[in-house]
């Protein structure tokens, strides 16, 4: 669901048409159309030296309100905060003579978050997320909320394995109202809760997008608690019991930051499962065999923080890539 009003749709580009900047006089020649939503569609396109995304919009208020978010967000010169913006202006549609703002962007290539994820364990959805919420923390320090967290939103880079956020038409100044909401991510549909842009609000929609990694075909809202119904889905699922505490803590809306939920995560995952295990048995007699059990459930939890370690370092490298 979106709150943006939609007007008139512009007509499909076919591939190979030229498009001319009327006041920058830019050629952009069309290879296919990437997505179309509300406020306008993205094509996939050349320039003179690279491939870029452009979007048409369909009015001229919600192209100057992306591009403004996107202006901002390139300010920023350390950090990928949404696509870098090229250019903007406006296209004059051959025969109809009508005009079709839009801008240019850095095409971002790769596969959206559910795509990527698929058969893939918790481990990578750790990856996934940490980075993301370091996208987050970035952008809530600027003041914006992103608003419409969804899986198509959410790009895992092909190269680097890193992850992009796309679409900043919902992407709210602090404290306001939400501009563009996704009902299946949305606190308000899951909760009736405020659809004021604050940390919490992103940082739930986090939550939804694990669970919905976990039980892609089964994500819906069932009558009655809903509150408990996404836990009983997280403590259900093998993928996201890892995760539990930090999760819950995002539907309960506990952070002020996405930098506390990263921490929460980063040092929750893996401790619960096996030292509760463990302590059970040294309540008890063991016998040979137990013991041997014992000796082997060391053996795969020094493994396992081994490879969660080689994780973290995998990850503090890219991130400084
Ligand atoms: N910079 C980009 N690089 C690669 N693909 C992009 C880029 N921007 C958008 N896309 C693709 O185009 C699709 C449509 O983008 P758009 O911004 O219109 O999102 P939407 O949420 O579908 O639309 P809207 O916000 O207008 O309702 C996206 O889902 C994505 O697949």
């Amino acid at each position: 669901m979106k709150t943006t009003n939609s007007s008139a749709k512009q007509k499909l580009l076919t591939p190979g048409t030229v498009v001319t900047g009327k006041w920058n006089r830019q050629h952009y020649s069309i290879v296919r159309k990437l997505g179309e939503g509300i406020t306008g569609a993205v094509y996939l396109a050349h320039s003179t030296e690279r491939k870029v995304a452009i979007k048409f919009g369909n009015d001229q208020m919600s192209i100057a309100q992306e591009v403004n978010v996107l202006k901002e967000l390139s300010k920023v010169q350390d950090t990928c905060l949404g696509p870098y913006l090229y250019e903007v202006d406006d296209y004059v549609e051959a025969g109809s003579k009508s005009i079709v703002p839009f801008y240019v962007m850095e095409y971002i290539q790769g596969v959206d978050f559910l795509r990527f994820m698929e058969g893939k364990g918790s481990e990578w959805l750790s990856v996934v997320v940490l980075q993301l919420l370091d996208q987050l923390q970035g952008l809530h320090d600027r003041g914006w909320i992103f608003g419409d967290i969804k899986p198509e939103n959410i790009i895992v880079t092909k190269n680097a394995t890193s992850v992009r956020l796309l679409d900043v038409g919902g992407t709210t100044k602090k404290d306001r109202a939400i501009k563009e909401y996704t009902e299946l991510y949305d606190r308000g549909y899951w909760l009736g809760e405020s659809r004021k842009a604050e940390v919490s609000y992103d940082l739930f929609s986090v939550a939804i997008l694990m669970i919905h990694c976990a039980y892609p075909q089964q994500l819906r809202k069932q009558p009655g608690k809903p509150l408990a119904q996404l836990k009983k889905m997280i403590e259900s699922s093998e993928q996201l019991k890892p995760f539990k505490k930090s999760m819950i803590g995002a539907l309960h809306g506990h952070y002020i930051q996405a930098g506390d939920m990263k921490q929460d995560l980063l040092r929750t995952q893996y401790q619960t499962e096996p030292s509760s295990t463990l302590d059970r048995h040294s309540n008890t007699r063991m016998s040979r065999a137990k013991k041997q059990k014992k000796r082997h459930g060391y053996t795969e939890l020094f493994l396992l923080m081994t490879f969660v370690g080689l994780l973290i370092t995998l990850y503090l490298v890219l991130q400084m890539l």
